[in-house]
């Protein structure tokens, strides 16, 4: 063997370049996730862009997934980040989307992968920093669509669904555009299941003083009373925050700050949790006593209608930061 001492000795790694975020493709093209250099990652099933793990750089997961979820296509995935499009629940009366199955059909078609942008932290000077935020981007147009739900929802439209994962943040916003002649209007709704310990523990702030219609009690109207928002049993409320479409929504556990949620442009936050017997009657909710170590408090534009004229776009979103 020819003896070559001026042999570049690490070939694979291009010394001087900061650390860089990893994005893989798995599972036969079904999944997309990203690895930050510092270890908090992200995974989504392109079966409806679902955010199906978020964790820290500690490895803590953040968000509820069920053990009996079906991630293989058959069926809107229960727990991590479905999304909500183009109409909230079912709209028997709203006659454009009154074919629709309940949430749409954005969490049960299968998305485009568009691709990742990276971003680095605010020192510049340094050259040892490495990506600080990681931006997928996803697609759905009508050719993504089943001819069922293309039937159903005959519309022309574009959406663009980025996920960022930042070193202490998961931001998820949405673009909506009318790619049609006519007009046509949606709903849409960010359906987060977060992970928790203990729901006696959890005690929610921004939705004081509000106006919110409770789904438990056939859809009636009440003002949310001037304290934080308590859970003791099955919960399915629609919340106007007083505060506006970006104000705060705190998560506390045991009095201490677990994730803070700040929105744009969605009016709307739902709270929901199923609670023990609601939890027993679905299939893929597992385990049973699982409805303790969840909650799903969603950003959303969910009463009334967006309207979209011919090439309109609508943009929405929220950013979550998770405490450690
Ligand atoms: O069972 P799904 O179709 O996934 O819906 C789960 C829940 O979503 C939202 O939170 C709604 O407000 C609830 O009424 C609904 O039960």
């Amino acid at each position: 063997m020819v003896d070559r001492p001026k042999k570049p000795s690490a070939l694979a790694t291009t010394p001087g370049l900061p650390p860089q975020a990893q994005v893989n493709i798995s599972h036969s093209n079904s999944r997309v996730s990203a690895v930050l250099p510092t270890g908090e990652s992200v995974e989504i099933l392109l079966y409806g862009a679902t955010i199906i793990s978020w964790k820290d750089a500690k490895g803590n997961e953040k968000l509820w997934l069920s053990e009996a979820a079906k991630l293989d296509g058959s069926k809107a995935v229960r727990g991590g980040v479905p999304l909500v499009f183009p109409v909230f629940g079912t709209a028997p009366d709203h006659a454009p989307t009154s074919k629709l199955p309940q949430h749409g059909f954005a969490r049960s078609s299968r998305w485009e992968f568009l691709g990742k942008s990276t971003s680095e932290s605010s020192t510049l000077s340094s050259s040892s920093a490495g990506d600080d935020s990681v931006k997928l981007d996803f697609g759905l147009s009508p050719s993504n669509l089943s001819e069922e739900s293309r039937k159903a929802w005959p519309f022309e439209f574009g959406l663009i669904y980025s996920v960022t994962l930042g070193r202490e943040s998961l931001t998820t916003s949405l673009v909506v555009r009318n790619e049609g002649e006519k007009a046509w209007e949606f709903q849409t709704l960010m359906h987060t299941y977060f992970r928790i310990k203990d729901i006696s523990q959890i005690s929610i702030t921004g939705l004081e003083s509000s106006p919110y219609t409770d789904k438990v009690l056939s859809g009636a109207s009440f003002t949310s009373p001037s304290t934080a928002l308590t859970l003791s049993s099955k919960t399915d409320r629609v919340y106007t925050p007083a505060g506006g479409p970006s104000s705060a929504v705190i998560i506390k556990e045991g009095g201490k700050k677990k994730f803070g949620i700040v929105r744009d442009n969605m009016s709307e936050v739902v709270v929901w949790n199923p609670w023990a017997e609601d939890a027993r009657g679905m299939a893929d909710f597992s385990p049973n006593e699982g409805y303790k170590e969840m909650l799903c408090v969603e950003a959303g534009a969910v009463k009334g209608w967006q309207k979209l004229e011919q090439g309109e776009t609508w943009e929405g979103g929220q950013v979550i930061m998770a405490a450690n």
